[in-house]
């Protein structure tokens, strides 16, 4: 279970009554009228990778998925762009959905998080992940989906800015490649894995830290998707305000500008090199200027009050805020200087006392939500194969492959 700490302690705060309605229909309104008719949320086709499956990567064994056995892939939420970096950073956060796969007729069983909104069936996009890993290494073979049964255990809200999607992405597609073989510990492994999700979802800032955790910058070299690692300072909190509207990610990435001022780029790339710089050197004075951003934000901001929670959250002390994603989240960065926040009480109250004016601002304007303290995590996708107390007990035989 990640360590993600709740506003409970706030509680009569964090749920307040519905003062007026969040305007989240008018703002999907206004931002297709913006839209310039190309709809798709994935990268244009020059800027996809261009790599092969070497087959050298295949496994010499598939996983034996035996009766009694199951395989848990673990993923973590993400926060992408960070403000200036759209398309390029990312960071996990310690909010993680786990993907069990045991022997059994086909069925998707969904806890938590979208339990009642996303498909059990094979349009799940988990299901469809899954069997594009296994192809990716057997593209002539058919995967055995109807011996296989699912449960999504999700803490990771659906169309908040979190990642929801490529966390799906992910554990579906390491899942797939876990049954082709391949050991997603391998650097190899996840390099593949790194291609495919990118690939998949036109983007490399969210699927880059779920996979390997930690802060991620990453580009397109034209051939392949390159990812490196920055450092996070121990200590850092991040602070969200997740509404409890729900968007889209492919709609409010179709409804931004397909051309940007040259004076919006020096602003943006100005402003993430600085970002970039303050993780380097452990300074975040600069932060609430360095997480600011004018080619992403400003359009899908505009019809909930997110400038005012952003300026909310540093008003109270927060290093940077910013837009989670393509939204609605909003995150804060506070903490970082090197202690330990479990033990810091004056980091946590100081987060709390953060989360608190994120919601004041919040409904203010009538927008409903929760706050939750998170952290930036380190620990990217992975998976645990082990044996369940029938399989110990010798009650159960015979394997899917
Ligand atoms: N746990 C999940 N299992 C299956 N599909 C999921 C899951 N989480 C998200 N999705 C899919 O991703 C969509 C949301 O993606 P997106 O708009 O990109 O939001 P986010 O910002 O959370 O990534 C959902 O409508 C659903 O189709
Ligand atoms: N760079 C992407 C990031 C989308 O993140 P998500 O968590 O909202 O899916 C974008 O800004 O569109």
């Amino acid at each position: 279970m990640p360590a993600t700490l709740t506003m409970s302690a706030v509680a009569p705060r964090v749920a307040f009554a519905r003062p007026r309605t969040c305007r989240r229909p008018a703002k999907a309104a206004r931002l297709v009228a913006v839209a310039s008719g190309e709809s798709s949320g994935k990268a244009t086709k020059d800027f996809k990778a261009t790599w092969s499956t070497d087959r050298s990567l295949r496994g010499d064994q598939k996983v034996d998925l035996n009766r009694g056995e199951k395989m848990t892939i673990t993923v973590p939420a993400t926060s992408a762009n960070m403000g200036p970096g759209f398309d390029s950073f990312g960071f996990a956060v310690d909010l993680e959905n786990e993907l069990v796969l045991e022997r059994g007729a086909f069925k998707v069983d969904i806890i938590g998080e979208g339990e009642t909104s996303l498909p059990r069936d094979e349009s799940n996009a988990i299901i469809k992940a899954v069997k594009d890993g296994y192809a990716a290494i057997y593209p002539d073979e058919h995967l055995p989906i109807d011996d296989i049964k699912f449960t999504s255990v999700n803490r990771i809200p659906p169309a908040r800015g979190l990642g929801s999607s490529s966390a799906a992405l992910v554990a579906g597609l390491a899942a797939g490649l876990a049954l082709a073989g391949q050991d997603l510990a391998k650097p190899q492994t996840k390099q593949l894995l790194l291609q495919l999700a990118a690939d998949a979802e036109g983007h490399p800032d969210n699927v880059a830290p779920a996979i390997y955790g930690g802060f991620q910058v990453s580009i397109n070299t034209g051939k392949q998707w390159v990812t490196q690692a920055i450092g996070l300072p121990k200590g850092m909190q991040a602070v969200l305000f997740i509404p409890e509207f729900e968007s889209l990610t492919s709609e409010t990435r179709a409804a931004l500008p397909k051309e940007i001022p040259v004076a919006d780029a020096v602003f943006n790339i100005s402003r993430a090199a600085m970002l970039i710089n303050s993780f380097a050197t452990d300074n975040f004075e600069a932060l609430r200027y360095a997480c600011q951003d004018v080619i992403h934000q400003p359009y899908r901001g505009a019809a909930f009050p997110m400038q005012k929670m952003i300026d909310a959250a540093l008003g109270m002390g927060a290093h940077g805020a910013f837009l989670s994603g393509a939204g609605p989240t909003v995150l804060a960065l506070t903490g970082g200087h090197g202690s330990d926040v479990d033990a810091d009480t004056m980091a946590t109250f100081l987060a709390v006392e953060v989360a608190d004016a994120m919601l004041a601002a919040a409904k203010e304007d009538g927008c409903e939500g929760r706050a939750v303290i998170s952290a930036p995590s380190t620990a990217g996708v992975r998976c645990k194969k082990e044996e369940t107390l029938l399989r110990r007990m010798g009650k159960t035989s015979g394997s899917v492959f």
